[in-house]
């Protein structure tokens, strides 16, 4: 696992390497970039990075993207869907097409016939190349919430009690409107990706990243199931470390500046 510690922004370090893994790629129509995406508010910067580096020549014609959830029973144009948020804070602002883009749709008749055929979509593209995600302040990943299986596959999740005190801020602070269901990738879905960067970003996620990064694997911290990642990043700004150890963060820290190098695959044996 590489930890990047960021002084205070973690969207242009997460921008330029998502840019520099995309350019590598170097995607085609018949071999794109499959790229899964994050919601809530800590991406928000990073895709008006993004943006800003579409207005200067990155293209995203031959990227494919997989967001990793949706809330149940929310319409598609709600103001605070992910359909919405995505387009609004991302799609509509660059040249990916239409038909490359994929959300789980939270109003399907059959849901788990939703997300099994998800799951069979992105095994069609082989696969998802890098998957960026957030953490919740329970560990959560996409919504796998505490307890989650860590093999799990795009699933009907009910969302916990804190998550929709969390999230009840997007619904006029009023719990009652926060959907009691959301679909979402698996923790399994997301561990099959080949690289996966999680962006952590305040004091209020310095617990969930301490035991991502100082605690055993636990489902009760679905993001602790990235250790078993052979290629994980976590990109944090300083005041998510406060519950790390000076010495764990000293550590990370001196091993970015030895080897100042984005890709990770280029380090080897640093796993
Ligand atoms: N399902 C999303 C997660 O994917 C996201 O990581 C989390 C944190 O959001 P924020 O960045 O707003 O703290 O919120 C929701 O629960």
């Amino acid at each position: 696992m590489r930890l990047i510690v960021c002084e205070k922004e973690i969207a242009p370090w997460a921008a330029r390497y998502i840019k520099q893994r995309i350019e590598d790629f170097a995607p085609t129509s018949d071999r794109p970039f499959v790229l899964g995406l994050p919601t809530g508010s800590t991406p928000l910067k990073l895709y008006q990075k993004l943006i800003e580096f579409h207005q200067q020549g990155l293209s995203f014609k031959h990227v494919v993207t997989f967001n990793m959830d949706e809330y149940v029973g929310l319409p598609e144009d709600h103001p605070q869907s992910y359909h919405t948020y995505m387009h609004q804070h991302l799609f509509d602002h660059v040249d990916i097409p239409r038909e490359n883009i994929h959300i789980l749709n939270g109003n399907a008749p059959d849901l788990e016939a939703e997300c099994q055929q998800y799951e069979d979509q992105i095994k069609a593209f082989g696969g998802v190349e890098l998957f960026v995600g957030g953490v919740g302040e329970d560990g959560h990943i996409a919504f796998n919430e505490p307890g989650s299986s860590l093999q799990s596959r795009t699933r009907v999740k009910p969302l916990t009690y804190s998550t929709r005190l969390a999230n009840a801020r997007f619904f006029d602070n009023d719990l009652e409107k926060v959907p009691k269901l959301a679909l979402t990738v698996g923790v399994g879905t997301i561990m099959d990706a080949r690289e996966v960067m999680i962006l952590v970003q305040g004091f209020h996620k310095s617990i969930a990243l301490a035991h991502a990064i100082e605690a055993g694997i636990n489902h009760m911290w679905t993001i602790s199931a990235l250790q078993l990642h052979p290629h994980s990043i976590v990109v944090c700004d300083e005041d998510a470390t406060m519950e790390l150890k000076i010495k764990t963060v000293k550590y990370f820290k001196q091993l970015e500046q030895e080897m100042p190098t984005l890709r990770e695959s280029e380090i080897g044996n640093r796993e």
